[in-house]
């Protein structure tokens, strides 16, 4: 594939519009850059301000590697201080402020160059953004940015009662999902979180469209239940386009600091690396049970560990985090514990690392199904069971349930370093994630899956401007 322009009078114009946070940024930024391979032109919205340092980084690199592509900046309208009193969490903030400023998008998604194909807008902006897609005739398409199996849940989600929660989901054509690994946001069907969940669900049944960052070999079963109409009826085309590739513009200059020169040191699979993704924060009694068991397992570990939520409040030094005691018995036994935004990509594809200690978080699943390393998933909240299901289907990983939800419990450092043992040393999950990292690689290969569906995609946008 060229990045070169080819254009002709049929290129497809394309309107990203993503939502708050890493987790929901990066697969944008990736997407675009495969439309962009795929000769499309792209404008991308941009929230101003955003909530990290690592978003504004991430966009500022992109926009130089990128410069054919257009960025409007959507500025967003202040705080509302009656949402402060709703949640501290500030990606939480951020969302619902895009979403309450989404009636200032319509003059973005007016272009001056070339109309509109197509514009892509967050799941979790869906309903925010339908109308003002609808008012301006824009096609509109959703970038769900989970799992097909959270996509299962949620296409049902409109169809079951709240007192259903009580018992295990039934989705159609597909495995009922266990009570306990329904986002606990959803469980209270008077809060914001679910109350926008359900309106996003209803809205994107307007959609010409969804896109998922997986692949048939990994969800191929999901995928054909919600196309075959049999999770639900009338729910739009789901298109499986991933693994969305990580990209060279998100490279960073580590000066000097990189872990790669640790791990060029280890032997090939020896390490665990462990890193619960971009927003997540381990309580601090955690952090030490998990830092013990890591220790225990005997395993040599690259851990990323995070504070705060966001990066900017996240100053503390590792030694009070951890302290100075278990700090000391790390770096004795000859390990790298970093506090520092990482480039997961490199660390995923390089040879010493043989499993991944993580949440659950989709995009570092889908990392690792690429990279056919091998998991240990402990979900902490949000779709992450949902994720963690997939994973443990697929046999990429184990998944220990009665972990629960790692926001709520504590787990022993002995049943970590227990659990991490067992990753590492099944060979039969090892080969299985080989074998996936091959399906993952043929997926957006000429012939695979997920290209022919892009190419698929693009073609109706290519036809519909004519
Ligand atoms: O130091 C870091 C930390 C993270 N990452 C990257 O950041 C992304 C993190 O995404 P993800 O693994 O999905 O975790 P979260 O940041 O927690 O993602 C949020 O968004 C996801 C997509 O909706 C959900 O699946 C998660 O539950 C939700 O917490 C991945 O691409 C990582 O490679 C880095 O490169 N370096």
């Amino acid at each position: 594939m060229s990045t070169s322009g080819n254009l002709d009078s049929q290129q497809p114009h394309v309107a990203l519009i993503p939502s708050a946070g890493m987790g929901h940024l990066i697969p944008f930024l990736r997407l675009a850059v495969s439309l962009v391979n795929h000769h499309c032109r792209v404008t991308l919205i941009t929230t101003h301000p955003t909530v990290s340092h690592a978003e504004s980084r991430f966009i500022s690199s992109f926009l130089s590697a990128f410069p054919q592509i257009t960025e409007k900046q959507f500025h967003l309208l202040p705080l509302d201080p009656t949402l402060s009193n709703k949640s501290d969490d500030p990606f939480f903030l951020q969302w619902q402020i895009i979403r309450r400023s989404a009636h200032l998008l319509s003059p973005l998604l007016v272009s001056s160059v070339s109309p509109l194909s197509a514009v892509i807008s967050d799941v979790t902006l869906s309903s925010a953004i339908t109308p003002i897609t609808t008012d301006l005739d824009l096609p509109n398409y959703i970038l769900f940015t989970s799992s097909a199996r959270m996509c299962s849940l949620f296409a049902c989600f409109p169809n079951c009662s709240v007192d259903q929660f009580e018992d295990d989901i039934e989705i159609p054509g597909l495995p009922t999902i266990p009570i306990s690994s329904i986002p606990p946001a959803l469980l209270n069907s008077k809060s914001l979180f679910a109350t926008i969940f359900l309106q996003n669900a209803q809205e994107v049944m307007k959609s010409n469209g969804v896109l998922i960052n997986t692949f048939e070999a990994l969800e191929g079963d999901i995928l054909h239940a919600i196309n075959d109409q049999k999770v639900l009826d009338g729910f739009p085309p789901l298109y499986a386009i991933g693994p969305f590739l990580p990209c060279e513009f998100e490279k960073r200059d580590h000066g000097g600091n990189s872990p790669l020169k640790w791990l060029d040191d280890q032997p090939d699979g020896s390490v665990v690396y462990v890193s619960f993704g971009s927003r997540t924060a381990l309580s601090r009694e955690q952090m030490k049970e998990l830092g013990n068991g890591l220790v225990s397992s005997g395993f040599k570990f690259l851990w990323v560990v995070k504070d705060k939520k966001v990066d900017k409040d996240d100053e503390g030094s590792l030694d009070n985090l951890i302290g100075n005691e278990l700090m000391k018995r790390i770096e004795d036994h000859g390990n790298l514990v970093i506090k520092n935004w990482v480039d997961q990509d490199e660390i995923l594809s390089h040879k010493a690392v043989g499993g991944f200690v993580g949440h659950g978080g989709w995009n570092s699943m889908v990392e690792a199904a690429w990279h056919g390393v091998r998991l240990l998933v402990w979900p902490q909240f949000g779709d992450q069971k949902m994720n963690a299901e997939t994973v443990e289907r697929s046999g990429l990983g184990i998944w220990v349930k009665n972990w629960g939800w790692g926001e709520q419990t504590v787990v022993k450092g002995d049943e970590v370093g227990e659990k991490i043992k067992e990753m590492m040393e099944n060979n039969l999950l090892k080969s299985q994630a080989t074998l996936i990292r091959e399906e993952a690689r043929n997926a957006v290969g000429d012939c695979g899956s997920s290209e022919r569906t892009l190419k698929g995609l693009i073609q109706k946008w290519k036809i519909n401007n004519t």
